[in-house]
Formats: C-alpha cells, structure tokens, sequence
C-alpha cells in the first residue's frame, strides 16, 4: 500500500517534469515550428483533448482525390497558408451554415448513380479515418477511380454551383486544386460519430465539404441524419457547444458546408439489411492548393 502510494508520488512527479519538459519545447526558440506543431498534435491525440478534431476521412491520394480533368480556377484565390499558420490562434466561431439543394441531380442521373452503387456494391470496401479511431465509423466506401464518368459530370455539377454557394455561406471565392469523391454506403446500425473533416496534415486543405443524399424509392431506412454543430475554432482544435442544425438525408438532394465545421451522421436503422435498401451519398471535398 506505502509503497503504491510513493510510485503514485513519483509518477506524478514524473509527469510534471515531463509536462514541463513539453512546455518548454513548445515555447523554446531553438525548437522548428514543424516540430512543434508535431509535440502539440501528439500531446493533444494522448491525453485526448478533443480527440475528434483529429478525425476526418482517410485520404487515399490516388483514389478518392481523382481527377480526372483539370479544375477550372476561380477568381480572386483566397491565400492558401500551410498547415502551421492555418491553426486558428484568434477564436473564430462557426456557426454552422450550410446550402441545401434539393433534386440536385435529373430523375435520370439520380437513378443512374444508384444503379452505379447496386451493380458494384461487392467493390465497396470498410470506411476508415486518419487516426484509425475504434468505434467511430460504420459504413462502406466505392472509390471515385471506379465511375470515372460520373465522377466527371458530379464534380462539373458542384464547379457550376460553386459561384451560387460560396456567397450564401458567406465564403470567398478559392482556387479549387482538387475535387475528392466518394460514394458511401451507411446500412443498418452504421454512423459517423462527431468529427470536422480537415483536422489533420493530410486533410487541412479541404475547404468544402459537399454530400449528395441518395436511395431507393420509397425509402427502406430511418435515422441517418446529419447533424451540423457550431463550432469554435481556436489553436488548432475545433470545440463544439453542443448547439445544432440537423439535415434529413432526403434523395436527390445536396448540402455544402465549411470543412471545418464539426458534424455526425446519426445511427441509421434499416431492418431488411439488404444493401440497396440503404442511406447512400457521393460526397467529398474541395480543396485549395497548400501553397
Ligand atoms: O453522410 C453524411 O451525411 C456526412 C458524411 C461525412 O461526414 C464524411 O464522410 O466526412
Ligand atoms: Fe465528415
């Protein structure tokens, strides 16, 4: 008993030499700021502050970033930091805005990317994140590489709205570099716990996210709502105050909203488990240049 009591005294004396040690590395000059961003995001993924903000979507450069032809620049590019002086020193609040448009798609290329899905569904494979967090993420993804042709009229689509979008969420105009595709499967008992989806090295260039809702007719699951939370920005954390704005996953409709907005997908109960009876989206990214 003594004795676990003075190793519990030495492990906390421990730790306080190693918190300061840590300390005076984040602040000590002759430390990189590369190296320090590094000491910061390992101490924050190990005492797990906020462990979420860290979590986004794996990035796999050479599928689900495809593009296959050249994006079309926009005017006036918003200047596009790196990763160090992106993380966000003065707070800045978020408050959930999104555009949400209905019948986004025709009839025709709406029940054509279902039967894309249908006809692949054994090409699907298990969604992952960044930081392979357990638990956090059910569902199924078909990489954009494997419909290349509507990949193409998907991504044209967004890059015509995009001019219509920005202003309404009160965002400036940027360079798109990259349109990242997806298509996901959420069945029964799949979900996307709270996360934002440019936390991390490989993710802080995407600056939009879009999701384009689809499913068969008349609709065979419930729940799989998105919910959109306000969020605060600061030091390179995302903090949510619990407050916010739900969208029902309603066929044939798209929403866009700030990447680094956190947000979650709700449980969704399909009882049949069958695959085409499921919550489906193309979703993905828009991201600027990191230069
Ligand atoms: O399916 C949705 O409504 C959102 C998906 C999502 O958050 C993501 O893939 O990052
Ligand atoms: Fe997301």
């Amino acid at each position: 008993m003594a004795q676990n009591l003075v190793s519990v005294d030495r492990l906390r004396q421990l730790t306080n030499l190693s918190i300061e040690t840590l300390e005076s590395l984040l602040t000590s000059p002759d430390v990189s700021s590369q190296q320090k961003a590094e000491i910061a995001f390992k101490i924050l993924e190990l005492v797990g502050v906020s462990p979420e903000t860290l979590i986004s979507p794996a990035v796999s450069p050479k599928t689900n970033g495809f593009s296959p032809q050249p994006t079309t620049p926009q005017a006036d590019p918003i200047p596009a930091p790196d990763y160090q002086s992106v993380i966000q020193k003065e707070s800045l609040f978020l408050p959930g805005d999104h555009v949400f448009i209905e019948n986004f798609l025709s009839l025709e290329e709406n029940q054509e990317i279902l039967k894309i899905a249908f006809s692949k569904s054994d090409q699907f494979v298990g969604s992952t994140t960044t930081t392979q967090a357990v638990n956090y993420r059910q569902s199924s993804i078909l990489y954009a590489t494997l419909f290349p042709e509507f990949y193409n009229l998907m991504r044209n689509k967004i890059l015509n709205a995009l001019p219509d979008i920005l202003p309404q969420l009160n965002h400036q105009p940027f360079d798109v570099s990259q349109v990242e595709m997806q298509l996901t499967a959420h069945n029964d008992g799949c979900f996307y716990k709270i996360h934002n989806d440019s936390g991390s090295e490989k993710t802080y260039t995407r600056t939009l996210t879009y999701v384009y809702y689809f499913h068969q007719e008349p609709k065979q699951f419930s729940g799989g709502e998105l919910r959109l939370y306000e969020t605060e920005l600061k030091n390179g954390s995302a903090i949510s105050q619990g407050q916010y704005k739900t969208i029902e996953p309603r066929n044939n409709s798209i929403v866009f909203f700030d990447s680094r907005c956190k947000h979650e997908v709700m449980p969704v109960r399909c009882p049949s488990q069958r695959f085409e009876d499921g919550r489906f989206t193309l979703n993905g990214w828009l991201r600027r240049p990191d230069h």
